[in-house]
């Protein structure tokens, strides 16, 4: 189910002369689809409870049974990706919605034509009813262009040349998505708002045909594009946007058991640059990977827990705190609870993984059924600090090193002092960080069969020591927390740092 903006529209439609109708003013639309939908393979939004969890009937899927192209019967929904002919514009790819002035996507013209309503992929949100034989599915920019010598000469002459590429990319990057998820991320006005880039976006402008009205957005997830081309540009003054298309769509056509070092030259040179943009550092990095990893980053927001949480448990398995299913993160965001899934492979999760809950522990979103997951069992511990810190962030780490400490030191807390690094763990008491000349005592609790056994050693530790920021669970790990993630993450660094010397100090008895 997706989550949509509710803004009302007073779309002013204006046809141009081929027949496409643009909107003056951002749209913003409801696009739902059923939750209950048992073909959408998405997060499960859970009902709020005092709310109904019926759809109005403009909003609710209805699915058609079209005939697109001879002997093949098609189901389109809202959400599918097609082509469409418009005029005399080469074949464009868009995406299927409701208008959102009636709230449909289907309707019968005169003499009973069936009319789909269609937004067009980088085209300044233009939409249109268009009839069905100017439709079919969509499945990449390869299938179309091999069966379409003649497109290919249009499009090679056309100044829409590299505007389609993009347009092709954007439809590209959203089929690789689960149907549910495409309208958010089609419609995804907070990064409109927010993260616009103008300078990038004046460049696309230029190639914009003179017959369509200028708007100055572009979906979020075609973000990452605009930021790496001006870097690779420099290299190669050669290397357009077309050209970086298409290298884009090489990646992608490789298999995931490919080696970085079989790539072609322009794929060398993208992949580097992919890597730290998206914080991709693992050996397994792969083009599958890169392009999975440049839609979800794209979809939601960097800083959003179903991107962080994949991403830091990644970092951290990098940092050995997080392997063999142990360890774990859990982010409040918008006073809601984002839970990384239990017994998984921390280094490999996915944001629809990620569990949503209130904070009396009634839960929001779920991940899909079929992935079969459960919560982490850290749960009650990290709600714990939450309720008891009022925590922005926790993070639960099996640190070898701090074991080792552990078995260095049998008594019931840590005592450090004498290090620079002390200076980045926080003084909850004295609400702010220490000096590098004070001492930092973290509690030290018995380990227990479960998780859950912890929580009430936990609590008397939280009481007992006011001024931590950290609880270490003996022979096990340890949990940090902080205002927010940042300082979540950047706590367990210096912790991590300070055990690694402690240990050292107690082996050579300095
Ligand atoms: C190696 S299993 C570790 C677990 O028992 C537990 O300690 C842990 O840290 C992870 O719990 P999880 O439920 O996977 O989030
Ligand atoms: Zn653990």
């Amino acid at each position: 189910m997706i989550k949509m903006n509710e803004k009302k529209s007073n779309d002013i439609l204006h046809k141009s002369r081929y027949g496409r109708e643009s909107t003056k003013k951002k749209i913003f639309e409801v696009n739902q689809i059923s939750s209950n939908d048992s073909s959408q393979s998405a997060i499960r939004v859970l009902p709020k409870r005092k709310r109904s969890n019926k759809l109005p009937p403009s909003v609710s899927r209805c699915i058609l049974n079209c005939s697109l192209r001879k002997g093949t019967t098609n189901e389109l929904s809202i959400g599918d990706i097609v082509w469409a002919k418009t005029g005399k514009y080469p074949i464009w790819p868009g995406i299927i919605t409701s208008d959102p002035e009636t709230k449909t996507f289907f309707k019968k013209e005169k003499k009973s034509i069936s009319m789909l309503h269609i937004y067009y992929f980088n085209d300044a949100y233009k939409r249109n009813w268009l009839r069905l034989k100017q439709i079919f599915h969509f499945s990449g920019k390869n299938d179309i262009l091999a069966g379409n010598p003649k497109l290919m000469k249009q499009l090679s002459r056309s100044k829409l040349k590299v505007k389609w590429s993009r347009a092709v990319q954007e439809a590209e990057c959203l089929l690789s998505i689960k149907k549910n998820e495409r309208l958010t991320a089609f419609f995804d006005t907070k990064f409109i708002s927010s993260n616009h880039d103008m300078k990038s976006e004046n460049n696309i402008q230029t190639e914009r045909s003179s017959t369509h009205p200028q708007t100055s957005f572009t979906p979020k997830y075609m973000n990452i594009i605009p930021k790496l081309q001006p870097k690779l540009e420099l290299e190669n003054s050669n290397y357009d946007s077309a050209t970086y298309q298409e290298n884009l769509t090489n990646i992608t056509e490789r298999s995931s058991t490919h080696s970085q070092a079989s790539f072609s030259p322009k794929c060398k040179n993208i992949i580097p640059k992919l890597k730290p943009k998206l914080e991709l550092e693992n050996s397994y990095y792969d083009s599958a990977t890169c392009q999975e990893n440049l839609t979800k980053i794209s979809i939601l927001q960097k800083d959003h827990p179903r991107i962080l949480i994949p991403e830091l448990c990644k970092l951290f398995f990098t940092n050995g705190w997080v392997t063999g299913t142990g360890g774990g993160i859990s982010i409040k965001y918008n006073n809601q609870i984002f839970i990384a899934p239990s017994g998984v492979q921390k280094e490999r999760m996915e944001p629809d993984d990620i569990f949503v809950q209130d904070m009396n522990g009634a839960d929001i979103e779920v991940p899909p059924y079929e992935k079969n997951l459960s919560k982490s069992q850290c749960t009650p511990i990290f709600m714990c600090s939450y309720i008891e810190r009022n925590a922005g962030a926790v993070i639960h780490i099996h640190s070898p090193e701090l074991v080792k400490l552990c078995l260095l030191n049998p008594e019931n807390e840590l005592r450090i002092s004498g290090l620079e690094m002390i200076k980045g763990i926080y003084n909850e008491e004295k609400g702010r960080f220490y000096d590098n000349d004070e001492e930092v005592i973290i509690p030290i609790i018995e380990n227990s069969k479960y998780e859950r056994d912890l929580v009430d050693t936990f609590q008397l530790a939280l009481m007992k020591y006011p001024s931590t920021s950290a609880v270490v669970v003996r022979n096990h790990g340890m949990y940090v927390w902080g205002s927010d993630w940042k300082s979540a993450k950047t706590q367990c660094e210096c912790y991590e740092y300070v055990f690694n010397i402690m240990v050292f100090k107690k082996i050579n008895n300095l």
